[in-house]
């Protein structure tokens, strides 16, 4: 299944190319009564019989045009359905207009303002879609910003039309640096999917997404330079295990860290490359530490010195600290021609060192960066928040300086590709907010290189798997809240085996 994600302009290329074929008003009735349906589902699914009236939000857009369809819709079906219209400074659109003159015409009630004690089966908000051109804001502008901040004490669904207002569908940015904007559970979003919603804040703001695509047939639909992942992107690699093979078969992985005092992260990636499945797995230290590891007592202790670094898979950064000796190894590691993943520390080296950063926009075996957003802040000389303000766009630039696949990781994990395409992640959950779990995905990253995977699949399929260990976790009530990086290889591996066996039908 592709899944692609299409900009805010080319959804306007989308909505001219299909307009060009219907009469004026189809999109937006089709909106209407699609949104009007999911909204039915969502009343449904809380409590049968539920009689509880619907506030539905709409702006001075063609997303209160969708909003008023949708209440014309609710009215329609007999839902009583009440609008808070704020309809701005300017004259709205013909297909708007006739919207509102339809929901008038209805049994569509109509407030001015926020009843303080409203009761609400659901909220449908259809303030601002893909036109929101500036940050929500307050008195001026009819209040969008306390309206929205009042949503958040109630405790029904919220159906956001399109995008939830004040996300940036491009970004997942909340947009104005003291923004707000609405915290859907669902959100419906029309003539295709968005990348915003998707990452960064995007997947706190839109709940769940459904794709509408408004009866718009594939001839109208641009090359998509950016989609959602699944596990199809990486299928093409889960090869069942054959009998005749030994532990040379699935590739020596050894991970290169752990100074004084970060001995840790290396075992943990350690472990994830071990439980996923490389036949070998080596830690490399850098400074003296525990000869072997009792939990995982397979994994072999070196001195990261004396390795030879030649036909293995090396994972390097985790807990590598930055010292001379750390730079020495690392310009070893690239100047190498074994398969690497770039991690942590080793990419805070490489933001400071033209010299390594040569070295690695020059290698030519698979090569994986996998960035937190401050380290790829550091790669890319600039601040967290700037990376963050446009993640796609940061981490294409990232594979286009280091010439290598690059993995941001952060709610909605972006993948890019120094030619431009990029991945988002839709698996993972917020217990990887914790300590460690970047270094077992880095493990992850490296077994799968190491069993043969190119450095595209490799980044995809450790950033899909780790997210879908996590939520295996959280499934059996490990998580969110205390999940710890130490129980995600084992989840890893069961997710992985699981994979292996649907690929075979
Ligand atoms: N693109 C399409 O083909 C379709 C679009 N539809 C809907 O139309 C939406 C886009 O409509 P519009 O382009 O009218 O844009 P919006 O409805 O998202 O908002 C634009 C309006 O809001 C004002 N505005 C923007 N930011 C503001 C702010 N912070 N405070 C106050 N006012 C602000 C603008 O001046 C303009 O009047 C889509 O998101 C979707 O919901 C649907 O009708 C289906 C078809
Ligand atoms: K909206």
């Amino acid at each position: 299944m592709d899944n692609p994600l299409y900009t805010v302009a080319q959804i306007r290329a989308i909505e001219q190319s299909a307009y060009a074929t219907l009469p004026p008003g189809t999109l937006m009735q089709r909106a209407g009564r699609a949104a009007a349906r999911f909204a039915m589902e969502l009343l449904g699914e809380r409590t049968p019989g539920n009689s509880r009236p619907v506030l539905v939000l709409a702006g001075p857009g063609n997303n209160g045009g969708d909003a008023l369809e949708v209440a014309a819709n609710l009215a329609d079906a007999g839902i009583d359905a009440t609008v808070l219209h704020l309809p701005g400074r300017q004259d709205a659109s013909e297909e708007t207009a006739t919207a509102h003159e339809r929901a008038r015409d209805g049994t569509v009630g109509f407030i001015d303002m926020l009843p303080p004690d409203g009761d609400w089966g659901l909220v449908v908000d259809g303030l601002f879609g893909i036109g929101l051109a500036r940050p929500l804001e307050g008195a001026l502008e009819g209040d969008y910003r306390d309206l929205v901040a009042a949503l958040e004490a109630l405790r029904c669904p919220i159906l956001a039309l399109d995008v939830p207002s004040g996300l940036d569908a491009d970004t997942g940015a909340v947009v104005g640096p003291d923004g707000i904007a609405v915290r859907a559970t669902h959100t419906i979003t029309f003539l295709g999917d968005k990348p915003g919603l998707h990452t960064a804040a995007g997947r706190d703001h839109a709940g769940q997404v459904r794709v509408e695509m408004l009866e718009v047939g594939p001839e109208h639909l641009p090359a998509a330079g950016a989609r959602l992942g699944s596990a199809e992107l990486f299928a093409r690699c889960l090869a069942p295990r054959r009998h005749d093979t030994h532990k040379g078969s699935y590739g020596d992985v050894a991970v290169i860290g752990g100074a004084h005092g970060m001995l840790g992260a290396p075992v943990l990636a350690a472990r994830g490359a071990l439980l996923g499945g490389a036949g070998r797995v080596f830690v490399a230290m850098l400074d003296a530490g525990p000869g072997y590891d009792s939990v995982q007592p397979e994994l072999m202790f070196r001195n990261a010195d004396d390795l030879d670094l030649d036909g293995r898979t090396l994972v390097i950064g985790p807990g590598m600290g930055g010292s001379a000796g750390a730079m020495r190894l690392l310009a070893k590691a690239l100047d190498g021609n074994s398969p690497l993943v770039v991690d942590a520390d080793a990419i805070n080296l490489i933001g400071a060192s033209p010299d390594l950063l040569g070295r690695l926009a020059g290698r030519r075996a698979p090569t994986v960066l996998t960035p937190h957003p401050l380290e790829g802040a550091r790669l890319l000389g600039m601040t967290a928040g700037v990376v963050q303000a446009d993640r796609l766009a940061s981490a294409r630039e990232m594979a286009v300086r280091t010439q290598a696949t690059v993995l941001l990781k952060g709610s909605g994990t972006v993948m890019a590709r120094p030619d431009g395409a990029v991945v988002i992640n839709p698996t993972g959950n917020a217990g990887l907010a914790t300590a460690g779990s970047g270094d077992v995905l880095a493990g992850i990253c490296g077994t799968l290189l190491a069993q043969g995977w190119p450095a595209w699949e490799a980044a995809i399929g450790a950033a899909w798997i780790h997210g879908a260990a996590a939520d295996l976790l959280v499934a059996h009530g490990i998580g969110p809240v205390g999940m710890t990086a130490g129980e995600l290889p084992a989840a890893a591996r069961a997710v992985l085996n699981m994979l292996v066996q649907e690929s075979l039908g």
